[in-house]
């Protein structure tokens, strides 16, 4: 997020080739300089959201990642990019997370959505905060619009953390209600989450996109929030119905993360409006195939 607020890195807004009417395939060319961590790779992903009416675990976000060298252009590797993309994500809203909380008290998680990145999200904000709700252990909420699938999730979870109580919430709203940190991670075409349900500093991660990226959250909640988003780039791409509403934004987390902006105030909501960049996932492919060459090839 730094080398992109730098200026380090290269990612020309996405191209979306619609399959359908909901179905797309995204393709994510990316370049990231840097010696640790840069690398030229392109993630081809494509979101169906109708894959869970056909198979039971058929995952409706699917990618793949093709890594190059960089100064002859030879491809490297293909890479699986699923458990990247879960993984980058919730890295980015932990990320935006503990720079836009930093000087707020956090109780309260609520995480609305079940699904890839519902889960990944409950694991990486389990590990790297400490949400405790009074008179509770550590505390997380989980809803999901079919509420199986969140008693699920929160099934598995409670089993695999002992120490850390996850909940399933029926509602939404009472999910939000007084939480400190909200993620969204849904399809969701209409909102599921309204201001008035809001206390004073939530920061909400919005990170589900369906054919738009801003439907998660009510018109409302952007135009009283202050919204920082990933890239400037992916933003005027493809946030052109939150500039035509009035919403300005507060600025890129890179340049936050490196001081360049100031952050909100206490009081103040914020919105990490989360696009999803090409250049995490140009560095996780480059730290995915350097541990393949140490691990396999010895090199
Ligand atoms: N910002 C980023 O970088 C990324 C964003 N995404 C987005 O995050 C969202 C979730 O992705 P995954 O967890 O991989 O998908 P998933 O299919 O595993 O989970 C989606 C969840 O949303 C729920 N859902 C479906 N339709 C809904 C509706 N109309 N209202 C409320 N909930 C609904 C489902 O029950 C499911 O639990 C998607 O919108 C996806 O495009 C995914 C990857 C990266
Ligand atoms: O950056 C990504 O990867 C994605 N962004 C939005 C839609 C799903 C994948």
């Amino acid at each position: 997020m730094g080398s992109v607020s730098k200026r380090r890195a290269i990612q020309t807004a996405r191209a979306r080739t619609c399959s359908n009417s909901t179905s797309f395939l995204l393709t994510m060319p990316g370049f990231l300089d840097d010696s640790n961590f840069g690398a030229l790779s392109c993630k081809l992903i494509t979101v169906c959201p109708n894959n869970v009416h056909l198979g039971k675990s058929l995952p409706t976000i699917n990618a793949n990642i093709t890594l190059f060298d960089e100064t002859t252009g030879i491809l490297k590797a293909i890479i699986s990019g699923n458990e990247i993309t879960k993984w980058r994500t919730a890295a980015a809203s932990v990320v935006a997370t503990k720079y836009l909380t930093a000087k707020k008290g956090l109780r309260v998680l609520a995480i609305l959505g079940a699904g890839a990145q519902g889960e990944i999200h409950a694991v990486a904000f389990q590990h790297f905060f400490n949400f405790e709700e009074a008179n509770s252990k550590r505390l997380i909420r989980i809803w999901n619009h079919n509420t199986l699938k969140a008693e699920k999730l929160v099934s598995k979870l409670n089993q695999l953390y002992c120490g850390t109580v996850f909940k399933c919430f029926k509602s939404n709203e009472m999910c939000v209600k007084e939480a400190d940190v909200i993620i969204t991670a849904t399809f969701a075409s209409e909102p599921i989450v309204q201001l008035k349900w809001l206390k004073k500093g939530t920061h909400i991660n919005a990170v589900g996109a369906g054919l738009t990226h801003y439907s998660e959250l009510s018109e409302s909640i952007y135009l009283a929030s202050d919204v920082y988003i990933d890239y400037s780039e992916g933003a005027e791409a493809e946030l052109t119905g939150l500039k035509e509403l009035g919403v300005e934004f507060k600025g890129e987390i890179g340049t936050l993360v490196s001081g360049g902006v100031s952050p909100s105030s206490v009081n103040q909501i914020t919105v990490f409006q989360s696009l999803g960049m090409a250049v995490e996932d140009c560095a996780m492919a480059r730290m995915v195939y350097d541990l393949y060459k140490k691990q396999y090839r010895n090199v």
